[in-house]
């Protein structure tokens, strides 16, 4: 225990591949953190759970623990399944409930909303966006997620964004490549995420020659991406993160498609200025869904 009396919170970003669990306070960081591969899901809500316990024994009771997690998630609190893990394909976890599972585990308040809107809320509070209300965050990774904060909150509605799956044009150099989304093919996700990328050209962008047409097609759909979220959300910042975002070429290049895009339509991006200060990396000093994951603990704990 320490002399610290500022309440203690756990945090989970719950991944695909691995979970990150910490706990600490968004705004002071994690005092501690824990890594597991997303096995099946009693084993690895189990090793959170000690995890936990064993934070607990050492730093103090937690208030509140916070999950954002992949989904899709039934994020409805009327709903008896609220909390649960809806249709992935990931084996045994359909209908697994990490956020009852944990709650009465820990017997605490457990707060749960995706990943993407974890981070988003991050971001706005705490990292590249900093002090703004409406606040869009996008991981170009193994998958794309969409999270989306208005008015400083993390919004859901019937269901959750989903904005991954965006459609986009196709680029006219992208050739016959069909996409590897396996609900729609060539949607934003199954055309610009980094197993996209790697089924049209065999390899990453990491691997790939500076000059190739890889950059330039994955900026373009960026840039609509980023086009449409302006055009449908108005946000005052658009974080890009994930791994295919380590690119460091493409963020001026999705700068420029963005407003290419917009056509001066969106009057207030016109100035290229906007888009460098308003489309950023991330700035959180851990990762965004982990901060996020306290920002939600916090929030139930009311
Ligand atoms: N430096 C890099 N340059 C280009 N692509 C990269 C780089 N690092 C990772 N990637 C790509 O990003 C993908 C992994 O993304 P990320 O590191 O965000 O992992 P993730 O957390 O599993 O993704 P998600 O957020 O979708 O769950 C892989 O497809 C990989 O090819
Ligand atoms: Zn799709």
């Amino acid at each position: 225990m320490t002399s610290d009396t500022s309440p203690l919170y756990g945090a989970i970003e719950a991944g695909g591949t691995k979970m990150v669990c910490g706990v600490g306070a968004a705004r002071t960081g994690s005092r501690a953190t824990f890594r597991t591969d997303t096995r099946a899901p009693e084993a690895t809500v189990a090793a959170m759970i000690a995890f936990f316990r064993e934070a607990q024994g050492r730093h103090g009771p937690l208030a509140a623990v916070g999950i954002g997690t992949f989904g899709p998630v039934d994020l409805d609190p009327a709903s008896p399944d609220y909390g649960a893990i809806t249709t992935t394909p990931k084996p045994g976890w359909p209908g697994t409930n990490m956020r009852r599972m944990l709650a009465e585990a820990l017997g605490v308040p457990v707060a749960i909303d995706t990943d993407v809107n974890a981070a988003a809320l991050a971001e706005a509070r705490l990292g590249a966006a900093k002090g703004r209300n409406s606040v869009v965050y996008a991981t170009i990774g193994t998958g794309v997620g969409i999270g989306i904060v208005v008015g400083g909150r993390a919004i859901t509605g019937y269901g959750h964004p989903e904005g991954g799956h965006l459609l986009v044009r196709r680029h006219a150099d992208h050739g016959d490549f069909a996409g590897i989304c396996p609900y729609h093919g060539d949607c934003l996700e199954g055309l610009a995420s980094g197993p996209a990328i790697k089924a049209a050209w065999g390899a990453s962008l990491a691997e790939l020659p500076e000059d190739h047409p890889a950059f330039a097609i994955e900026a373009d759909y960026l840039g609509q991406m980023c086009a449409s979220l302006i055009l449908t959300v108005a946000p005052e910042h658009i974080v890009l993160g994930g791994g295919v975002m380590n690119q460091e070429r493409l963020l001026p290049m999705i700068r420029a498609e963005t407003l290419r895009r917009l056509a001066g339509y969106a009057a207030l991006w016109s100035d290229p200025a906007v888009a460098d200060a308003r489309i950023t990396l991330p700035g959180c000093t851990e990762p965004p869904g982990l901060l996020g994951a306290y920002l939600l603990a916090e929030q139930a704990r009311g």
